[in-house]
C-alpha cells in the first residue's frame, strides 16, 4: 500500500507562506497581479481559469480575466498581449491553452513578455531552463518536482522514467529531473517495448492524456508514482495511471484529482509573485 502525495494539502501549505509574502508586498505598495487570457468557450479550460482566478483571489494576488470571443484573429490576440505586456498592474500573463486552430500558439507565447511569462513557455525561458539559467520553470513540471521532493526520497542516482514528451510537461519536467541528477529516460508514442521501460523506472511520470494507460504490472515494487493525466471518462476524472493497481505497487503516489493539478496552479500563484519581486529588484 502505497503513500499518498496529497496536492491539495501541500499546496494549502505552500498557499498560506505565499499569502503571507503577498501581504507584505502590499504592505509596500506592490500588489502582485495576473491577467489570464481565454479565447473560446473550451468549458474545461473555464474551468481551470476559474480555479485560477479563485485561487489568486485567496492569496491576494490581483487578477483579471479576459474572455475572448472564438473568432478573434491572431492579430487582435497579440494587440491584447502587448497592452498587458505594457501594464504595470500585470506581472504575470497567462494565455490559456490549445488556442482555437488558426491561431499560431508558439506566436501568441513568443509575444508575452519573458519576464511576464509566468508558464514558462517562452522560448527564452525555455532556453534558460535548458541551460540551467534562472527565468520560469513551467507550473505542471515545477509541481511535479515539489511533491517528490516532499517524499524525502532524493532523486539522485534514480531512474526517472517519463511518459510523454511535449513542451509544457514532459521535456521541461524531464529538465527538471536530470537537473536534480536523476538518470532519465524520455518515452512517447513511437518508444518500443513502453511495458519494459516504466518497468524500471524508481519514479514514473505520466503525462500523456490517456485515461489508465500505466497499468500495476508496469510499475515495480517500491517505485514513486506520479500521474499528470488529466481525463475526462463519464464525466469522472482519470488519471493516465491505473491508480487501483499502483498503488499496490508503488511506495509512494499521486491521486487525481488533488494530486498535481492543484499543484500547478500553486506554482502559478508562486511564479506570479516571484515576477513581480523580479519587477521590484527584491
Ligand atoms: N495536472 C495538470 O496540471 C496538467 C495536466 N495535464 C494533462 O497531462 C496529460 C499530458 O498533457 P500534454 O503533455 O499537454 O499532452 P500532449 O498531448 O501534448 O502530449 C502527450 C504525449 O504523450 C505521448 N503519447 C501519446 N500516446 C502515447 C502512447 N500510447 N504511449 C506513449 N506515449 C504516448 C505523445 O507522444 P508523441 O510526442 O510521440 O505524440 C506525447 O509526447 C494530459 O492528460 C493533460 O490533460 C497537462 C497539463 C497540466
Ligand atoms: N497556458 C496554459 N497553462 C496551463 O497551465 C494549462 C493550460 N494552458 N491549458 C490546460 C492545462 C491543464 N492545466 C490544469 C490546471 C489545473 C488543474 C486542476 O486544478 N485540477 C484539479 C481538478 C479540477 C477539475 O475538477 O476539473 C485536480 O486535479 O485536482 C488541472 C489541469 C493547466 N494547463
Ligand atoms: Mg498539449
Amino acid at each position: 500500500m502505497a503513500t499518498i502525495i496529497d496536492g491539495k494539502r501541500i499546496s494549502s501549505e505552500i498557499r498560506e507562506s505565499l499569502r503571507k509574502e503577498v501581504e507584505l508586498l502590499k504592505s509596500q505598495g506592490m500588489q502582485p497581479g495576473l491577467a489570464v487570457v481565454i479565447v473560446g468557450e473550451d468549458p474545461a479550460s473555464q474551468t481551470y481559469v476559474r480555479n485560477k482566478a479563485k485561487a489568486c483571489e485567496d492569496i491576494g494576488i490581483y487578477s483579471e480575466k479576459y474572455e475572448l470571443d472564438a473568432s478573434i484573429t491572431q492579430h487582435q490576440l497579440l494587440e491584447k498581449i502587448d497592452e498587458l505586456n505594457s501594464d504595470s498592474r500585470i506581472h504575470g500573463i497567462l494565455v490559456q491553452l490549445p488556442l482555437p486552430k488558426g491561431i499560431d500558439e508558439q506566436a501568441v507565447i513568443e509575444r508575452i513578455s519573458a519576464e511576464k511569462d509566468v508558464d514558462g513557455f517562452h522560448i527564452l525561458n525555455a532556453g534558460k531552463l535548458l541551460v540551467g539559467q534562472k527565468g520560469f520553470v513551467p507550473c505542471t513540471p515545477a509541481g511535479v518536482i515539489e511533491m517528490i521532493r516532499r517524499t524525502g526520497v532524493s532523486m539522485a542516482g534514480k531512474h526517472v522514467v517519463v511518459i510523454g514528451r511535449s513542451n509544457i510537461v514532459g521535456k521541461p519536467v524531464s529538465i527538471l529531473a536530470l537537473q536534480e541528477n536523476a538518470t532519465v529516460t524520455i518515452c512517447h508514442s513511437k518508444t518500443n517495448n513502453l511495458h519494459e521501460m516504466v518497468k524500471m523506472a524508481d519514479i514514473v511520470i505520466a503525462a500523456v492524456g490517456r485515461p489508465q494507460m500505466i497499468t500495476g504490472d508496469m510499475i515495480k515494487d517500491g517505485a514513486i508514482v506520479i500521474d499528470v493525466g488529466i481525463n475526462r471518462v463519464d464525466g469522472k476524472l482519470v488519471g493516465d495511471v491505473n491508480y487501483k493497481e499502483a498503488e499496490e505497487k508503488a511506495s509512494f503516489i499521486t491521486p487525481v484529482p488533488g494530486g498535481v493539478g492543484p499543484m500547478t496552479i500553486t506554482m502559478l500563484l508562486q511564479n506570479t509573485v516571484e515576477a513581480c519581486k523580479r519587477t521590484n529588484n527584491i
